[in-house]
């Protein structure tokens, strides 16, 4: 089977997480873990979320793309691509904007990218809910590289499938249908 990869991007809490555990449950999907210095929030776990890393540990991985968002780097290894490989052709990753736009430059006919929106009003109360700090809340969604997200840069117009993911019920429904072209 084609190795493929499924790119989910978009701003804080509009549903990347969420959307790619649903294509990994229903698509026969393996996550990528991806690499960050930023602290765990109360309900991650290493190497389920991230792999949590020290500045001194984050240097030592080799990165397909890395990235500074909201002061903590992240970061995208060729171990962890390997390890989601290793056990499904299809794999799902969660990127800002700016590395899906480095995995469309670099390996292009292996990436779909989805990119997510949801209304502006809904996003705090989304990330209250899923348990985060108030203030941390505060500064990502003023944070340079959310306002950037919030909006399908120019370069991935034509590129990337947007989706408002405003309705589970109707994300799921544009989920299904994308993958029946894609899979
Ligand atoms: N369509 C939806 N309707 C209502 N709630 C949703 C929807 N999609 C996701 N959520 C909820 O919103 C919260 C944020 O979703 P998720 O963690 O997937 O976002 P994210 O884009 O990965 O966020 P971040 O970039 O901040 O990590 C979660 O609690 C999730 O259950
Ligand atoms: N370019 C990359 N972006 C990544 C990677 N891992 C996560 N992310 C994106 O960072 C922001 C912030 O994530 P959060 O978990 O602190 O909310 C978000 O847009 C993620 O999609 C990566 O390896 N490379």
């Amino acid at each position: 089977m084609d190795k493929k990869i499924f790119i989910i991007t978009g701003a804080a809490g509009t549903g990347k997480t969420t959307v790619c555990n649903y294509l990994c449950d229903h698509f026969k999907m393996a996550r990528v873990i991806t690499h960050t210095t930023r602290p765990p929030r109360k309900y991650e776990v290493n190497g389920r979320d991230y792999y949590f890393e020290t500045a001194k540990s984050f240097a030592h991985h080799h990165f397909l793309e890395s990235v500074q968002y909201d002061h903590h780097r992240y970061g995208s290894s060729y171990e962890g691509l390997d390890a989601a490989f290793r056990k499904s052709p299809r794999i799902c990753i969660v990127l800002d904007t700016k590395g899906a736009l480095t995995y469309l430059n670099q390996i292009h006919d292996l990436v779909t990218i989805i990119y997510l929106t949801a209304s502006k009003h809904s996003l705090e109360n989304r990330m209250i809910e899923r348990g985060d700090d108030i203030d941390k809340i505060k500064n990502r969604l003023c944070s340079h590289e959310n306002q950037r997200d919030q909006t399908l840069p120019n370069s991935l117009i034509g590129k990337a499938t947007s989706i408002d993911n405003d309705n589970w019920a109707r994300t799921r429904k544009v989920l299904n249908r994308l993958m029946q072209v894609k899979l």
